[in-house]
């Protein structure tokens, strides 16, 4: 068995009195596209943002490409090579699609935002900047402004950003929520193209998507992992039948 890119055992966050993740173990190969499901209020975005630094754990280790990443905050993971796919939130509306990534370039390569002051620097930023957008299909609405975007573009940006900070590993939050049919079709179709040459960990309910695109899924149920394997594994495995009862249809 390969080394996991990222190895997380024990991992455990409290709020109060609620253990919301609770003994978490899990491993994730270089280059697959591991789907996190659960159902609602089980953990899964408050274990992402333990994964990404956002959040500090109150036991376990997270190991990230042989290194024990448990104590390093989210910046630091970030420039290791790990990063989450922010929020559309995070996406500036004014400035165009190309400076949204070529900030995110600029952030990696460990400057302030002395703005394009020496030209081979912006060429060169401009460069990975339309790298990243072209890895997303994005390349056409380069000089665009990010506020006009249709929803499902935004998304594709949002990954774009990802990618241009260096990212190895990908965390996304239901990267397909709010999105249309042919929108969530253009990003499935994006994430597939990322497998190989980058490693994705998703939380998503479109179970379709999941059962499609993953190599593997990790079942979260009250914060603990009750299944983790190959989705037709997973989707056969009783416990998981029970706790999707009344849920998601998972057939
Ligand atoms: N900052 C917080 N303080 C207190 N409780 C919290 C906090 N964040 C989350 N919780 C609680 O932790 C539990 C798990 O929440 P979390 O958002 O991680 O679940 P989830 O699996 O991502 O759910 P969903 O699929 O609905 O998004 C919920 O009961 C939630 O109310």
């Amino acid at each position: 068995m390969l080394e996991p890119l990222l190895a997380v055992k024990g991992l455990r966050k409290n709020f109060g009195a609620l253990k919301v993740t609770d003994n978490v173990d899990l491993n994730v190969q270089k280059g697959e596209i591991h789907a996190l499901i659960g159902p609602n209020g089980a953990g899964k975005t408050t274990l992402i943002h333990q994964l990404s630094g956002n959040l500090r754990s109150d036991a376990g280790s997270v190991v990230f490409a042989g290194q024990d990443i448990t104590r390093l905050g989210m910046a630091e993971r970030v420039h290791l090579g790990l990063a989450r796919s922010f929020q559309i939130t995070s996406i500036l509306d004014g400035f165009s699609v190309l400076e949204n990534v070529a900030m995110a370039v600029q952030a990696r390569s460990g400057s302030s935002f002395r703005f394009f002051r020496d030209a081979s620097r912006e060429d060169e930023i401009n460069i990975q900047a339309n790298k990243a957008l072209a890895r997303v299909q994005l390349a056409d609405r380069a000089y665009r402004r990010a506020g006009s975007l249709s929803h499902g573009e935004k998304r594709q940006l949002e990954i774009a950003i990802a990618l241009a900070t260096g990212a190895r590993l990908l965390l996304l939050d239901e990267p397909l929520a709010g999105t249309g049919h042919e929108e969530s079709a253009v990003l499935v179709e994006l994430m597939r193209s990322l497998r190989g040459s980058h490693t994705l960990v998703l939380i998503e309910h479109d179970m379709d998507a999941v059962f499609s695109l993953a190599d593997h899924v990790s079942v979260l149920v009250y914060g603990s992992v009750i299944a983790s394997g190959e989705p037709s594994t997973v989707r056969s495995h009783p416990d998981v039948r029970a706790a999707y009862l009344g849920e998601e249809e998972i057939a």
